[in-house]
């Protein structure tokens, strides 16, 4: 840690190919978040929402600028490094599960820990904390296929932070739920955040959640901005 920010975007350029022209998603942007923030990220569709939560989560480079993660400027690490930093810190949640099919609530859960080299009784035991916190301990033997979209998702948000990131990246983690289940998962994702003080970057169509977290950025012509 070094100046009280968990997370800086600095002058981030980002660009497709389109056929024979570039396109330009990420202009010169800049970004932070605070540790312990929150913020939600609010744009159209196809204003690079997407692109900005991929490169701060370090699965794609940047054309231009860097990504400093606690101090450590990731631009330049050999891809190795950046996944070691993606199993270590950093959580994401997309607006489809993604939970393995065949393995039960539980198995979802311990299997990053396994991963980062926990042994099976201790990422269990975790697993099991995770999904109390998330108030679906009753449904930890369960594959994904008898839960319902509300506790898929709180699996899949449990899993993000199996690890105990210090960064949790959402991708619209409410988008496919009804509005009271969209709720209802908001509230045990924010308590989670909140108790365990990591930062989150959530990209979100509903204003409602965004007006419940810290602050609310967009993107205009490729720079993030407040709101
Ligand atoms: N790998 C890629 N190659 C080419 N174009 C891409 C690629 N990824 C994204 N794009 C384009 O970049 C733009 C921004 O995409 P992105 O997915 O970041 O937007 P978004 O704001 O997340 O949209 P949505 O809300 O619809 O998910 C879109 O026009 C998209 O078609």
């Amino acid at each position: 840690m070094t100046n009280g920010l968990l997370l800086e975007l600095k002058a981030v350029d980002r660009r497709y190919d389109e056929g024979t022209r570039k396109l330009t998603i990420l202009d010169q942007a800049d970004f932070s978040l605070k540790h312990g923030e929150m913020v939600a990220l609010v744009a159209p569709s196809g204003a690079g929402k997407s692109t900005l939560l991929h490169t701060a989560g370090l699965l794609e480079w940047p054309d231009g600028g860097d990504v400093i993660l606690n101090g450590r400027a990731c631009g330049r690490l050999s891809d190795d490094e950046r996944t070691a930093i993606r199993r270590n810190d950093i959580g994401f949640v997309y607006q489809f599960h993604h939970l393995l099919p065949e393995f039960s609530a539980v198995e979802n859960i311990m299997m990053p820990q396994l991963v980062c080299g926990l042994s099976r009784a201790q990422a269990r035991e975790r697993a099991l904390q995770l999904l109390d916190y998330m108030k679906i301990g009753e449904r930890a033997e369960h594959r994904p296929a008898e839960l319902s979209g509300g506790e898929q998702q709180r699996v899949a948000i449990a899993r993000a932070v199996a690890n105990a990131p210090l960064l949790l990246l959402a991708d619209e983690p409410t988008g496919n739920l009804d509005p009271a289940t969209a709720s209802y998962v908001f509230d045990a994702l924010e308590a989670l955040v909140r108790h365990s003080g990591l930062s989150a970057l959530i990209a979100t169509h509903n204003h409602e959640l965004a007006a419940r977290m810290d602050r609310r950025v967009t993107l205009e012509g490729g720079k993030v901005v407040d709101f």
